[in-house]
């Protein structure tokens, strides 16, 4: 079976259904470093990745934003100074779907790629 981080995701539509709360566990425990937030009902998956200074926190910004192109799913990004917090939801459906789990796995491996995040 594909891990998370090797899955493509689907063209979301907006009567796509959210994650079922049975199967949001599992998921879970593949990006175990994620915390979900609610934020005006909507679920997210968020993760602040630590990072040596601006610079690399953009450059980690930039390599999440391509992906995000390649797969038609976008996510916030929050850039700082020795920070970078992303956060996945997916807007269509004010809520997660499977979309953002492997999308979140997918920011995991491009974070282990760059040198300077933590
Ligand atoms: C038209 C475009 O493909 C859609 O609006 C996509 C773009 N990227 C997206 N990203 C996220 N996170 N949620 C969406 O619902 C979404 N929709």
């Amino acid at each position: 079976m594909n891990t998370l981080d090797q899955a493509h995701c689907d063209a979301c539509r907006a009567d796509a259904p959210q994650v079922p709360e049975a199967e949001l566990a599992g998921l879970l425990r593949q990006i175990p470093d994620w915390r979900i937030e609610v934020r005006d009902g909507v679920m997210q998956l968020e993760r602040t990745f630590r990072c040596a200074d601006f610079a690399r926190a953009l450059a980690l910004a930039n390599a999440v934003g391509a992906a995000a192109e390649a797969e038609g799913h976008h996510p916030a990004l929050l850039v700082e100074w020795g920070a970078l917090t992303v956060t996945w939801w997916t807007h269509k459906i004010r809520g997660l779907h499977r979309n953002d789990f492997i999308m979140a796995a997918r920011t995991d491996a491009l974070a282990a790629t760059c040198e300077g995040i933590q």
